[in-house]
This record gives structure tokens, sequence and C-alpha cells, in this order.
């Protein structure tokens, strides 16, 4: 078989946990980074006796804070491109990956999980397409770690994943979370960074009966807030017990942006994902000013942050060929 030579694969930010989804809600934003891969010669048919790497890679990055991705092979899109010609028992063809970031790394807006679904999707197509979308999204959650951000980054939309009892592989639940159109999603991204590593190391291995149902109840009423567009849900709704409370220590400024956003009529803001951006909702009448006043707060503390009002990516991973 000659597989497809050339691939260009665009993948959506995202936005984990909303709040009390913690590990189980994210949504996909229009905001992009693109993966091209083009093999530099055919990749070999099955050999599952030559499946040594074959090291063979070009990576170039341009765009939102190129120079601080790694271009040898521990680039986590080709990590990930490793990975699924493993998966699928073929020798990976020396790849030439030029990848163009507009997400920006390390702030909570989803940057490895684009590289995870760019790099498996990019392999996937390069190889002729030999596993489901499902596969692909199994082997990314898998990478990942947790499901919220790479399942928007792949299908779009807000997505709910639940796990499944199975014999031998974990089973997994994707639900499609309704995003009314009336509700504007706005992220701060301040000038540092927060590894998702470090804000997880910082969270308790136990919670309280009192905060387990807290988030429990909040969960639920996100769903329906989000799909209804209820603002007096959703500012009940926007509040968790489980990873904020230990984490906006690591985010200066956290309480007079929230504050900020408040004043001027969000329903709530939330930590996105592992941080440090924060994600205001709001209704799109009030998100312009909502705006200005999370970023007007974040300079008083003496941090430059940019803010931007997005919209929810439908779409999720695309392929052009
Ligand atoms: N386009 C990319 N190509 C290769 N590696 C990337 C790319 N984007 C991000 N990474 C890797 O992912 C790391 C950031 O991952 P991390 O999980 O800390 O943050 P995030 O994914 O931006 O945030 P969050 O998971 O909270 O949404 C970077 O330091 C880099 O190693
Ligand atoms: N749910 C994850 C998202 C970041 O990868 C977290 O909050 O740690």
């Amino acid at each position: 078989m000659l597989d497809a030579s050339t691939v260009s694969v665009t993948v959506p930010a995202t936005t984990a946990n909303l709040g009390p989804g913690f590990d189980c809600i994210g949504a996909a934003l229009t905001l992009y980074n693109e993966f091209k891969f083009s093999c530099l010669e055919p990749s070999l048919s099955l050999a599952p006796n030559l499946r040594e790497e074959t090291g063979q890679v070009k990576i170039t990055v341009t765009g939102v804070e190129a120079d601080r991705v790694k271009t040898d092979e521990s680039n986590l899109a080709y990590q990930s491109f490793l990975k699924l010609y493993r998966h699928i028992d073929r020798t990976p063809p020396a790849v030439e990956i030029q990848i163009n970031l507009d997400v920006p790394l390390a702030r909570g807006l989803g940057s490895s999980a684009t590289a995870i679904v760019g790099g498996l999707v990019g392999a996937n197509q390069l190889a002729g397409a030999p596993l489901s979308q499902t596969e692909v999204m199994e082997l990314a959650i898998a990478l990942e770690g947790h499901p919220d951000n790479v399942v928007p980054a792949l299908l779009g939309g807000c997505r709910l994943a639940a796990t499944a009892a199975a014999e031998n592989k974990i089973d997994w639940q994707i639900c499609d979370v309704p995003w009314h159109s009336d509700i504007v999603p706005i992220v701060a991204i301040p000038d540092f960074e927060l590894s998702t590593a470090e804000a997880r190391r910082v969270l308790p291995t136990e919670y309280s009966r009192a905060d387990a149902i807290f988030n429990t109840a909040h969960c639920g009423l996100l769903v329906r807030g989000l799909e209804s567009g209820r603002g007096d849900w959703l500012r009940v709704a926007l509040q968790d017990r489980i990873h904020q409370p230990y984490r906006q220590a690591l985010i200066p400024g956290y309480d007079a942006v929230r504050e900020a956003a408040l004043v001027k009529k969000a329903y709530g803001m939330v930590i996105s994902g592992a941080g440090p951006t924060l994600l205001a909702l709001a209704n799109f009448v009030d998100a312009p000013e909502v705006a200005v006043a999370m970023a007007a707060a974040w300079q008083q503390e003496g941090i430059e942050s940019q803010v931007r009002s997005l919209s929810i990516d439908v779409r999720g991973a695309k392929i052009d060929s």
C-alpha cells in the first residue's frame, strides 16, 4: 500500500474542567495549532520485527513561543506520531514535521493535547487510516492521562467523558454537552507558565464526602446551565472543591481578576485546565466589558495578559491531505 505522503492537521485549543468538571469535562476553543507531516520516505508495510524507531525526524516550529518547543525526538507531537505506529505494529516513516502555534504553551489551554492529537491523527492519516476515531481517542487519553483536553481537541464541542467497566481496557463513554450560543468563553492568558504536572502535585489524594457531594451537584448543574444558558444556574454551577481551592495560590492575582469579572456580570470565573489562564463565562452582551476588566485587574497586579473572547470550536481536529 502506498500511503499519502503529506498531511496537515489543525487542532483546537481546549479549556478543561470548567470548574466542577475536574478531569472529565472540556470544551474546544476557536484557537488553533497546525501540524504538517511530510513523509521523507514511503512508510514500510506491516513489519512487526522491524519496530525499532528510525529516529529520522526533522521538526520546525513557527508562531507563538515557537522557540520554547523542542525540535528533537522528544517533541510531544513526534512521540505521539511514533506511538501510533508502534500501536499498529508498523515501522514509522522518516518524517518532516512543521508546527505552527497559536496556542500558548503551559497556560491551561491544552497545548499538550494539541500535540498529542496532532501527532496521532497525522500518523493515522499517513498510515492509511488503520485506526477508527475512537481508537485514536483512546490512545490520546492514554498519552495525556485524562480525557478532558484530548477528547474535545479531537472531536470538537464541549464533551463529558466517563469510564465504563470493561474487561481488558478502559471503555470510554463520551457525551456531548450542548453549549448555549449566548454564553461566551473569555480567556485571560497571563505572561507566565504553570505546568500541569506542578498544578497536579498540589492536589490532595483524598476528599471528604461533603466535597464529593458538592462537586457532583455542581457538575450536574453546570451541564444543564451550559445547555440552557440560564445565568442563575451558571452562577452557582461554576464552583468547585476538588482542584481550584488548592491551585489558586499558584496564580497571583486570581482573586482580583475574579472579582473584576464578577463586577462586570460574568456568570463566574474558573481556572482553565491546570491554569494559569483564567476563564470567565458571560452573556455575549456583557462579554466585552468582562474582558477589559480582567485584563485591567491583572495589569494592576503587575501581570501582563492577553484576554480573548472566543467561541466553541465544533469541528475538532481537521485533516487536510
Ligand atoms: N505544539 C507542541 N509541540 C510539541 N510539544 C508541545 C506542543 N505544545 C505543548 N507541548 C508540550 O506540552 C507541554 C505543556 O504541557 P502542559 O500539560 O504543562 O500544559 P498545557 O497542555 O498547555 O495546559 P493544560 O493541560 O492545563 O491545558 C510543553 O512544555 C511541551 O513540552
Ligand atoms: N484536568 C486537568 C487538565 C489539565 O491538563 C487538570 O486540571 O489537571
